[in-house]
Formats: structure tokens, C-alpha cells, sequence
């Protein structure tokens, strides 16, 4: 699903700023499956993410996504393959405007729906079940200000508006970095059930070692822009949350 081959990304290059911050990574992420990607500060994950999303351009090497080649693709053209939830529950979201009216825009901003979206009953009531889902009451709440929730109802929201519109590639970058250990585990828990249920590929960054053990069919440890780990399914059954602190030590 996603296929990396040979990337290199050099920022500042040719100045004595020049960092090397993605070093001929090759790397292949098979449908379905749930990446974590952990490492030491300044080890590349977000400049990985970046050229996913398309953020940034590689300098080298070329990054394909469903099999399209969108090495030079701009990122809002990806956008119909790839959504992203960043840390902050406030980035994504209109405060003001109701939790209905936030879903809306994410359909319109990612679908050709335009005239659709904003009248349509059916529309209202498959946000409404996909609410339900989540486990919070928020179904109730529709015409609530998104500003008046607490930052992980926010943040299981974006989660959920950014994959209800059939996009196939979920990138979560420290997605409850801002949030407290309680509000954390109910965001990483509905992070789990919807790469699940919406049969995503999802690639998570995470500093928290508990859910990078916990969470994902697969685990990756990034160092110098490469990776360095790169752990199954099957051989992360046999790890335990100590042996992945001590990768740390
Ligand atoms: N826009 C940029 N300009 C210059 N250097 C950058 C830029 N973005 C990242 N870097 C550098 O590239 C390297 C990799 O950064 P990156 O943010 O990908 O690391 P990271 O593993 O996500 O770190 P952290 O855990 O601290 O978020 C670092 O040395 C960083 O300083």
C-alpha cells in the first residue's frame, strides 16, 4: 500500500545547517497494517510522515501510495488516499461551528459532494451512527461547539471525521501527545477500532513505549533517518514492554 524506495531528504542542503534527516530509506507497508514508528528525538519519524503526506519532497528515491506514483504528487492531491491527525486536538477542527458542521466541511474539503453534503438527512444520520460508535454520548451533542469539548472528545472526533471519507492511508503523528493519560488511552483505543473497522493502513508515531507495546501489527524503530528495528507482528508477540524500554537505555 505504501512503498518507499531509496528516499533521501536532506534539509538545509548544502549549508553547514545540512541535516540528513531520511537516509536512503526503503520501506514497504503492506494493506492493512498498523506501523509504529518510534525513536529518538530528531531520528526522522516526522520528516517520514512529511513525505507521505506530502508535505515535503524527497530529494531522492521515489514513494508510492496504492500503487500511484506520488513521489511529486502535492499533498491535498494525495488527500484522497491519505488523511493525518496531528498532537493538538485544536489543529483540524472549527471551534466554533457544531460537531455537525465540522464533519461537513471535512466531506466537502475531501469529496466532490459540494451540493450534497450540507442538506443531506442521510448524511447527518451516518455521522450520527459512526458517533454512536465512539462510545462518548456525542451523538446526542451534534449541534454542540466543537470548542466546548474536552481535547480528546475533539481529538476522537477529528479521528473519525478525517477516515469517514474512504480515505485508505491514516497517519497519526503523536496524536495524544497534548492529551491526559485518561483522555489518552480512550483516543489510542479509538484509533485502534477505526484503522479496524475502515480496514485502514495506518502509520502512528508515538514517544509513549505503553502503546507502542500495546497497539500496531508491526513496530519500527527510526535512527538517523533509517530504520533500525523493524519488528512482525509474530516477533512482537514475544517482546515485552521492558525489552522496548531498553532499546532506550
Ligand atoms: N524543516 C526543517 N528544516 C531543517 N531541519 C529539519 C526540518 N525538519 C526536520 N529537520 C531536522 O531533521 C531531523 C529529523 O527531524 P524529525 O522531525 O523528522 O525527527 P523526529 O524523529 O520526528 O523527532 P521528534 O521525536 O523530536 O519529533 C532533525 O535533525 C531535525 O532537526
Amino acid at each position: 500500500m505504501i512503498a518507499l524506495n531509496s528516499v533521501h531528504k536532506i534539509f538545509n542542503k548544502g549549508k553547514a545547517s545540512a541535516v540528513t534527516a531520511i537516509n536512503n530509506l526503503s520501506l514497504n507497508i503492506n494493506s492493512g497494517e498498523f506501523v509504529i514508528i518510534i525513536g529518538a528525538n530528531g531520528s526522522g519519524k516526522t520528516t517520514l510522515l512529511n513525505l507521505v503526506a506530502g508535505s515535503i519532497y524527497a530529494d531522492e528515491g521515489t514513494i508510492q501510495i496504492g500503487g500511484n506514483d506520488v513521489t511529486r504528487m502535492a499533498d491535498h492531491q494525495r488527500s484522497k488516499w491519505v488523511a493525518r491527525v496531528f498532537q493538538n486536538p485544536l489543529s483540524g477542527t472549527a471551534p466554533d461551528l457544531s460537531i455537525i458542521d465540522n464533519f461537513r466541511l471535512a466531506a466537502i474539503r475531501t469529496k466532490h459532494k459540494r451540493f450534497s453534503v450540507g442538506v443531506n438527512a442521510d448524511f447527518r444520520e451516518k455521522v450520527k451512527e459512526h458517533i454512536t460508535t465512539l462510545g462518548m454520548g456525542l451523538e446526542n451533542k451534534l449541534e454542540q461547539p466543537m470548542g466546548t469539548l474536552s481535547g480528546g472528545q475533539r481529538q476522537a472526533l477529528t479521528l473519525l471525521m478525517s477516515v469517514m471519507d474512504s480515505c485508505k492511508v491514516l497517519l497519526l503523528d503523536e496524536p495524544t501527545a497534548a492529551l491526559d493519560p485518561r483522555s489518552a488511552e480512550v483516543v489510542m483505543r479509538t484509533a485502534d477500532k477505526l484503522i479496524h473497522d475502515f480496514n485502514l493502513t495506518a502509520i502512528l508515531i508515538t514517544h509513549n513505549l505503553k502503546d507502542a507495546f500495546q497497539y500496531g501489527t508491526r513496530l519500527i524503530q527510526m535512527n538517523e533517518g533509517n530504520t533500525l528495528r523493524d519488528i512482525s507482528a509474530e516477533d512482537k508477540k514475544a517482546l515485552t514492554q521492558n525489552d522496548i524500554f531498553n532499546w532506550f537505555s
